[in-house]
């Protein structure tokens, strides 16, 4: 791995000449799973939330055996003693949705979000910023927030794709994946979703860093449809809060394939 930009300039200049060499297309294809539940992070991150909801959530997430769990910095401990025999990850967002905190705000969650036992953060990168060119800033609060929680903590950094044009899109992946995420989300699902588009740009930035670096796909994904779609762009993990009805039809899908007798058993 070339060394680390220590200025804006110097990031422009690395930037430009990775987007010198773009593949047409991703580099690696991860295989379409044949367990689409375990890629499911279950999603409830509206406001208000009632503990009952929660719980539902937790319960949703134990019947289909989804990855993960994903809420609120005030729902951890909850999700936390619901799933705690379960291989069931909890995620918690960080600086969400607008990601505009402070590095310090951002590591302060991360701290309180890890010690509380959640296994995976999912945090807003400061996108205006990094609109702005400003890529050492954007680059630094990542990194502060990887060295307040550093695996086996998994760190995935969510660019706001829909708001960001092709070259920021390539821009905010590289930066990422080279400030150590484990995975580059594409959304908070505050300001549209993702993209197939969006995925297979950020897979083909993301393989160019050599890190092994994953993408996840959230934002607006309603159906069983968008979810494979997302999967055959490169995503490896889907970020829903519609997770259930994904999965009723996906089986209602397999049984279908499998031929009507199945159906009406
Ligand atoms: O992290 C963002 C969520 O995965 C978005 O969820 P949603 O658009 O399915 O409500």
């Amino acid at each position: 791995m070339s060394a680390i930009p220590t200025t804006d300039a110097e990031w422009a200049e690395k930037i430009a000449k990775m987007k010198e060499n773009l593949p047409e297309r991703p580099l690696s294809q991860p295989p379409i799973p044949l367990g689409v539940h375990r890629t499911i992070d279950h999603t409830l991150l509206t406001t208000p939330v009632e503990p009952s909801q929660i719980d539902k959530l937790c319960t949703e997430a134990r019947e289909h055996d989804f990855a993960a769990v994903c809420v609120r910095l005030e729902h951890v401990p909850q999700a936390i003693e619901q799933l705690k025999d379960t291989n069931i990850a909890v995620a918690c967002v960080i600086a969400f949705p607008e990601g505009t905190h402070e590095t310090a705000e951002k590591v302060r969650e991360a701290e309180e979000a890890v010690s509380k036992g959640a296994g995976e953060l999912d945090m807003v990168i400061h996108y205006r910023l990094l609109k702005e060119g400003r890529y050492m800033e954007v680059y630094r609060d990542v990194v502060a927030v990887r060295k307040a929680a550093p695996p086996p903590v998994v760190l995935k950094t969510i660019i706001e794709a829909s708001v960001l044009d092709k070259d920021e899109l390539l821009d905010a992946t590289i930066v990422s994946c080279m400030a150590g995420a484990d995975f580059i989300k594409t959304s908070t699902g505050w300001n549209g979703g993702a993209s197939t588009q969006h995925v297979t740009l950020m897979r083909i930035a993301a393989d160019l860093c050599g890190r092994s670096t994953k993408i996840k796909a959230s934002g607006g994904l309603r159906t069983a449809e968008d979810v494979v779609k997302m999967l055959k762009a490169g995503a490896h993990r889907i970020g829903t809060s519609n997770g259930v009805k994904i999965m009723r039809e996906r089986d209602e899908g397999e049984i279908l394939e499998q031929g009507a007798s199945h159906a009406v058993s």
